[in-house]
């Protein structure tokens, strides 16, 4: 089944969040912000979409990389074409990112089970067909009635644990906040988590992400204390060798990495190393389906477990088709958002919970987005 044609539509959309300088999300004033949707095409009519940003499908990238790759090709030789558009990363001058490759696998396996009429996580041989979830808060900020405080992350935790969430991660303050980065602050808003919800939830903490290897130790065995169980990003990724000296140094197990680049060939390297005890991928940061599958499977071979980065339906679907991965990240989560509101482009949000913790996959045809094709259209930026 030939692919026939690469589009990209952008269009207006509202959001409530805003970025922080070190590019964290906090909740903001409503404004309009611009999306894109990529569309794959096949020449029965079947399309295939994955939503990015306008800077990751812009116009340079899918006429020089994308479209070149894609055009008249099968739409089911997904791993040919992830490798070929990989491949054109070394040649793009740094422009083509991971990023982009992933948004262009999504959009495959979206086509995919479109066109097989299956959901897509069927494509890849289902595991299960609801997944565990944690609710990932939001990191700290100074908003009375925000987290503000560790007791704002107890009082929050514990409306989490009631709304049925099976376990809770905590992103604690970080730079703009005045005062942050503090390990004494993040060990009070874990123990006040902690006490809020007793000792059976389990509990993680991802943290300001350049402690030295002193204050990463201080704040893993305070961690211990309190019976978390794990530790994430709270060190500069880009020294493995740090990892793995924590790693070596703690009980608790360390996970990673998130943000390091290299795909599932970096994390093969920091298992190698012993620099994580808990490997970590996610579609956006390993440039999509295709690698971070490859990087579960690499965790399993060694015996570990591989916990999937963000939210969505392409994060929920690795999930959902791996024996080695515990929860779905659902998030971020803050006192002051309701993450169930549905955003005006989709018709229904990608992971709904139910009182138990978990999310169902969806059962229809592709990877489960159910995009309001009528808002977009209505909306685009001109
Ligand atoms: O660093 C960020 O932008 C956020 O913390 C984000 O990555 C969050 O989703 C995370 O780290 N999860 O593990
Ligand atoms: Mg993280």
């Amino acid at each position: 089944m030939k692919i026939v044609d690469v589009q990209v539509r952008t269009f207006w959309h509202t959001t409530h969040l805003e970025k922080d300088t070190d590019g964290h999300d906090h909740p903001g004033p409503a404004r309009q912000v611009r999306k894109s949707l990529l569309t794959l095409v096949a020449e029965n009519g079947v399309e295939g979409h994955a939503f990015a940003s306008p800077e990751q499908v812009r116009p340079h990238l899918v006429d020089s990389y994308v479209r070149p790759v894609l055009f008249k090709q099968d739409a089911f030789a997904r791993e040919r074409l992830w490798q070929d558009l990989a491949h054109w990363q070394r040649g793009s001058g740094g422009q083509l990112s991971d990023r982009t490759l992933g948004v262009v696998d999504v959009a495959l396996w979206d086509l995919c089970g479109k066109l097989a009429g299956l959901p897509s996580y069927k494509l890849a041989g289902s595991y299960r067909d609801k997944v565990p979830t944690y609710g990932s808060i939001m990191c700290g900020d100074e908003i009375e009635g925000g987290l503000a405080k560790p007791d704002d992350y107890g009082r929050f935790a514990e409306w989490l644990v009631k709304r049925g969430y099976q376990a809770i991660k905590l992103h604690t303050w970080m730079p703009p906040v005045s005062w942050s980065p503090n390990i004494e602050m993040d060990l009070k808003a874990c123990a006040a988590v902690r006490e809020a919800v007793g000792p059976s939830v389990p509990l993680m903490l991802d943290a300001y992400h350049w402690y030295s290897r002193e204050e990463a130790y201080a704040l893993g065995k305070g961690l211990e204390a309190l019976n978390f169980t794990w530790i994430e990003e709270v060190m500069d990724e880009q020294s493995m060798s740090s990892y793995a000296w924590l790693a070596a140094e703690l009980k608790i197990p360390v996970i990673g990495p998130e943000s390091m680049g290299g795909k599932y060939k970096h994390r093969a390297e920091w298992v190698k190393a012993g620099a994580c005890d808990i490997l970590r991928t996610g579609v956006e940061d390993v440039g999509g389906i295709t690698p971070a599958l490859k990087t579960m499977h690499l965790a399993e071979s060694f015996g570990m477990n591989c916990e999937v980065h963000g939210h969505g339906a392409e994060n929920l679907l690795i999930s959902a088709v791996s024996k080695n991965c515990r929860w779905y990240e659902r998030g971020l989560l803050h006192p002051m958002l309701d993450y169930d509101a549905c955003p005006d482009y989709l018709n229904a949000i990608d992971d709904p919970m139910d009182s138990e913790g978990y999310v169902s996959l969806s059962q229809q045809p592709g990877i489960g987005v159910d995009i309001n094709l009528d808002y977009i259209n209505s909306n685009l930026v001109v």
